[in-house]
């Protein structure tokens, strides 16, 4: 599947969820977000606790470090069980491991879906067609896969889970629900994560060669990973227990793909053409008319946006680790008619994040609250808390002006303690309200 990383996302009512990888962490922002108890269960194989930093400290979320090879005794609802490394490069550095994963990881989660009444979610993936012989794929295609093939681990892997789904589901009633996840790609993929997506990014960003492996006249189709999540979500919440695609049905070359990431960076980097991958699926692309006929549910993030708001995201990255540091360095302010605008933080996707809480009143935990203070005190060289107080650093009248101010009157001051409102900086959380007279 599309998730980078070995963990499940369990919120409460209550799903639980590996939430510190790729998928697993934008899925845990949208059940945090919808107000759900979240409990992440992640090894850290390829999951990072980074990705799901701004929830620590927050009443309805927990982290958990656990192996889902190892049986798990917690009280959850809905269990999304993304375990597995889904990179080719990552699922075949260590196979056995991949298939320990797919096979005791999914039967363990079966076994605790079972024990506590729980609804299971499996991310399966495309790669239960293997190399198809049928185009596009619809969920009655059956597959075309090597079982000794390089690739097996995973695709043999996610299929026998998909069996073991449907053999808990009919033995012992198990509720379950199976998406078969087509090419994902995003913000908080793993730099070295090696598909792709992040290889023709990074490569194009450092001026380096684009590897095409083959021709490059074999097909995918990418979906952004907000479409997958919401599609994820709806059907948990949906009555269909057979396997649903979930994926962008716009399929592209990888030659073509590495000319349009080259033309979205503006990017010198020269194609060069490496030995094809052994049993490479040529052609792939999704049929997904069950998807938009049961869930009404179809993929709305043109693929250039995407890739915009990725190009973004690794930009970002390889300035976090020529730093090595998390926050974005200070930018000068830009000017505007004599005043300041606010620049860097709003287009950093976490400060959205923070913004859209704001708005929708969610509480977040101070982590998050501290990190877009620092943010906005890097995007104008106007910040302090009394101009943040008067919305200065925001164009004027705007809606983020608005907010600024009051998020600034209702959390605590950074500078020290016992001004403002809201709670100490040792990880409490604190509640953004509008209105609140002070
Ligand atoms: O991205 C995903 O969601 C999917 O990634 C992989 O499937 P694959 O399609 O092989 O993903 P990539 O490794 O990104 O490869 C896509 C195509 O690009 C090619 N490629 C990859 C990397 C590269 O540097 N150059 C290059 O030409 C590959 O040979 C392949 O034809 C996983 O096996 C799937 O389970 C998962 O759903």
């Amino acid at each position: 599947m599309s998730d980078t990383t070995k963990q499940d996302v369990l919120p409460r009512p209550r799903p639980r969820s590996p939430g510190a990888g790729f998928v697993g962490s934008h899925l845990t922002d949208k059940l945090m977000m919808d107000g759900h108890e979240v409990t992440v269960v992640d090894n850290f194989f390829t999951g990072r606790k980074r990705n799901v930093e701004h929830w620590i400290g927050h009443e309805n979320f927990e982290l958990i470090n656990h192996d889902v090879v190892e049986p798990l005794y917690i009280e959850v609802d809905q269990i999304y069980h993304l375990a597995s490394p889904a990179s080719p490069p990552n699922y075949m550095y260590n196979p056995i491991k991949t298939l320990k994963t797919n096979t005791i990881g999914t039967l363990n989660m079966l076994g605790l879906a079972k024990r506590v009444g729980a609804r299971l979610l499996l991310a399966s993936t495309s790669e239960v067609y293997g190399d198809p012989e049928v185009h596009p794929q619809s969920e009655e295609y059956w597959g075309h896969v090597n079982p000794i093939g390089p690739r097996a681990c995973y695709d043999e892997g996610k299929r026998v889970a998909e069996t073991m789904c449907y053999a808990y589901m009919k033995q012992e009633g198990v509720e379950v629900r199976v998406a078969r996840i087509f090419n994902t790609f995003g913000s908080r993929m793993h730099m070295n994560d090696g598909r792709v997506v992040s290889n023709f990014i990074l490569q194009a960003l450092q001026g380096e060669p684009l590897t095409v492996y083959g021709s490059g006249s074999q097909t995918r189709a990418f979906q952004y990973v907000s479409d997958l999540v919401n599609g994820l979500v709806s059907l948990m919440n949906s009555n269909i227990s057979s396997p649903v695609n979930l994926g962008n049905p716009e399929e592209h070359t990888i030659l073509e793909f590495a000319r349009l990431i080259k033309s979205l960076v503006v990017s010198r980097s020269q194609i060069q053409f490496l030995p094809e991958a052994q049993d490479d699926p040529q052609r792939r692309r999704p049929d997904i008319r069950k998807a938009k006929l049961m869930l009404g549910w179809e993929p709305v993030v043109p693929l250039e946006e995407g890739l915009n708001k990725t190009i973004q995201y690794f930009s970002r990255e390889l300035e976090h680790q020529a730093n090595n540091q998390y926050i974005p360095k200070p930018k000068p302010a830009r000017m505007k008619k004599g005043r300041p605008r606010h620049t860097q933080g709003a287009s950093d996707e976490l400060n959205e994040l923070v913004w859209a809480a704001l708005r929708q009143k969610v509480i977040l935990p101070e982590m998050a609250g501290l990190r877009l203070l620092t943010a906005l005190s890097a995007s104008g060289s106007a910040f302090s808390r009394n101009a943040a107080s008067r919305g200065d650093g925001f164009e004027r009248g705007g809606a983020n002006a608005a907010l600024a101010r009051e998020f600034y009157t209702l959390t605590p001051d950074p500078r020290g303690a016992g001004q403002g409102r809201g709670t100490s900086r040792t990880g409490r959380p604190f509640r953004l309200l509008r209105g609140s007279k002070r």
